[in-house]
């Protein structure tokens, strides 16, 4: 293990335990980073209370038991009984020079969970917004993490593929014919063929009649129907996996688990309900009534689970997604990433399954809440005509951006290869600006802000991973070979650096627990800068001696590999120039 505050934890809990008892060797030491120390251990002074004793006595009597002599060159008592600890230099040399030989980069591995998390979620033949754009980063950025971190992720892309829009969208695509240009559409701009259904919905009314007929027939099963439905699914499936692939998300037609494949669940689900006594029939529709949900009035708040008409919604479906991922995919955590504003639909949903017994409490369910990603009026992002803006379009507009940037940067390399790099970064910077902020914030989409080259963006660390390549190139040897070099930490800049590298794993586990990629994105911001300095302080390709080069070498190659490894993990490419 790696991490200097989980090795220096356990030392004094063991201290702790040989001075006062058993009862105390789990006792959280408060071991906290210092200005003064590496780290300061502050357990003493809330132990004193506890023991009756002065806190500097508490202080000395674990310091006599603790034994970190292999980890720390210094520990002395400060103030009113900090324990301060100065790691070993060798120590840290030593640890860094392990994370070379392991593959995980000093990430333990876990008791493996079955983790299905729900994100992305765009609806058939509909635009995807930016609030989707950030659902499927943010989304995708912790599924890869969790597997990083080796977690069995079920990826569940809960896209809308029912409901009664589907009677006018089908009508249309008759109307329009199967296979014609209009219906083409779907698969680029499937707003504009949404808006026309839509028109004629509004507008005629025998297209709404025929819309209304149609619906009924969706639901009752009809042959001719269904394969109208899976048509306009097939081709906004075309749509969702040019985004997902021009993103270079890991989502896959395998993950689809649309609105319709619960269908069949949920006739009994609101049976069950009413059996169980907790769903109750008002003003004509099926509704659970919990308690601590009340409207404006103090009136409370039903969730709906069969509409008056017989027909079922978006909650009905939910309740089947939380049921199918505890029985069938025997989940031991839930994350459903979504939009803030649905965190009152998921709260009730959930309240509702585990009333009914489908969630067991050691089965966790967490919204994670994305906001909103505003415009520069600071109100939802829209085009300046106030439509809502194409996610191609948008995504296109940020390559173009970056060719530019790349352009200026690198006129010395051919077309192709700085089309390919402004591709990298300009879809980078995108993913990396909803990925920095944490996700339940809103903040400004700002294309001149996320394409800079300083500052904690894309573009920043592509480029500082992409520098140290070409060190690499620069002194004729693989990243792989200076692996193998030994690491020794005499200079400050180096220490700092390989304990930066020592902070890798312990945020992995992090942003895994807490599910905010937004830190590891402050990590490789940090530990990029701890490189340059670095870099700017102790000679590399120009060491004095062979030693001091290799030395050198190694934690440089540690660094690239932490910042390679902690951008996919993130799902940013990291280009090999810049
Ligand atoms: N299980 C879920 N409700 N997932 C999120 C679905 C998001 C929904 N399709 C939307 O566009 O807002």
């Amino acid at each position: 293990m790696a991490d200097p505050q989980e090795v220096l934890s356990q030392r004094v809990q063991s201290a702790l335990g040989a001075a006062f008892g058993t009862e105390f060797a789990e006792t959280d030491p408060v071991i906290r980073p210092s200005q003064f120390a590496d780290y300061q251990a502050n357990v003493a002074l809330a132990l004193a209370k506890r023991l009756g004793r002065k806190p500097r006595d508490v202080a000395s009597a674990i310091e006599e038991r603790l034994d970190v002599d292999d980890v720390c060159r210094e520990v002395e008592i400060s103030g009113p009984g900090f324990i301060n600890l100065i790691l070993r230099d060798d120590w840290i040399a030593g640890q860094t020079q392990g994370l070379l030989s392991d593959p995980r980069l000093g990430v333990a591995q876990p008791q493996p969970q079955n983790i299905p998390i729900d994100y992305s979620a765009p609806n058939v033949a509909k635009e995807m917004h930016v609030g989707h754009l950030r659902t499927t980063v943010v989304g995708d950025a912790l599924a890869r993490t969790l597997e990083f971190l080796g977690h069995n992720v079920i990826r569940q892309n809960h896209i809308g593929d029912w409901g009664t829009p589907f009677g006018m969208l089908i009508e249309h695509l008759l109307d329009a014919g199967e296979h014609s240009a209009e219906a083409d559409l779907l698969k680029t701009d499937p707003n504009a063929f949404y808006q026309a259904a839509k028109a004629q919905f509004d507008t005629s009314e025998e297209f709404a009649t025929r819309a209304r007929k149609r619906v009924v027939l969706l639901q009752g099963g009809d042959t001719e129907t269904l394969r109208l439905w899976q048509e306009l699914v097939d081709l906004s499936k075309v749509y969702f996996n040019k985004v997902y692939s021009a993103l270079g998300v890991t989502l896959t037609d395998d993950d689809l688990a649309g609105e319709s494949t619960y269908n069949d669940m949920l006739p009994e689900i609101c049976d069950e309900l009413e059996r169980q006594g907790l769903a109750e029939v008002s003003e004509g529709a099926l509704c659970v009534f919990l308690d601590g949900y009340t409207g404006r009035e103090g009136n409370p708040v039903p969730l709906i689970i069969r509409k008056s008409d017989g027909g079922y919604g978006y909650a009905t479906t939910d309740l089947a997604t939380v049921k199918y991922r505890v029985e069938e995919l025997k989940a031991d955590r839930i994350l459903y990433v979504v939009g803030a504003p649905q965190n009152l639909h998921f709260r009730m949903v959930w309240d509702t399954a585990r009333k009914a017994g489908w969630v067991p409490d050691t089965v966790e369910t967490t919204h994670v809440q994305i906001g909103n990603v505003l415009g520069s009026d600071h109100k939802i992002l829209r085009t300046r005509s106030g439509k809502s803006i194409r996610l191609m379009e948008l995504l296109d507009e940020a390559v173009e951006r970056a060719t530019q940037v790349v352009a200026e940067n690198r006129p010395d390399l051919d077309d192709e290869t700085r089309a390919q790099i402004a591709r990298e970064v300009g879809i980078g910077a995108v993913k990396y600006a909803d990925l920095s902020v944490s996700h339940d914030t809103e903040y400004v989409f700002d294309f001149d802000r996320m394409l800079a080259l300083t500052g904690n963006t894309g573009p920043y660390l592509q480029y500082a991973q992409a520098r140290i390549r070409s060190i690499f190139r620069k002194g004729g040897v693989t990243p792989e070979d200076a692996a193998a070099g030994t690491i020794k930490v005499t200079e400050s800049a180096e220490r700092d650096l390989a304990l930066a590298l020592l902070g890798f794993a312990p945020t992995v586990q992090l942003v895994g627990e807490t599910l905010e990629p937004h830190r590891l994105c402050a990590y490789l911001f940090d530990l990029a800068q701890a490189f340059t300095s670095f870099y700017d302080q102790c000679p590399v390709l120009k060491a004095e001696d062979a030693e001091l080069r290799a030395s050198r070498l190694a934690l440089t190659a540690a660094t690239l590999r932490t910042l390679v490894q902690g951008l996919d993990v993130l799902g940013v490419h990291a280009p090999e120039q810049m």
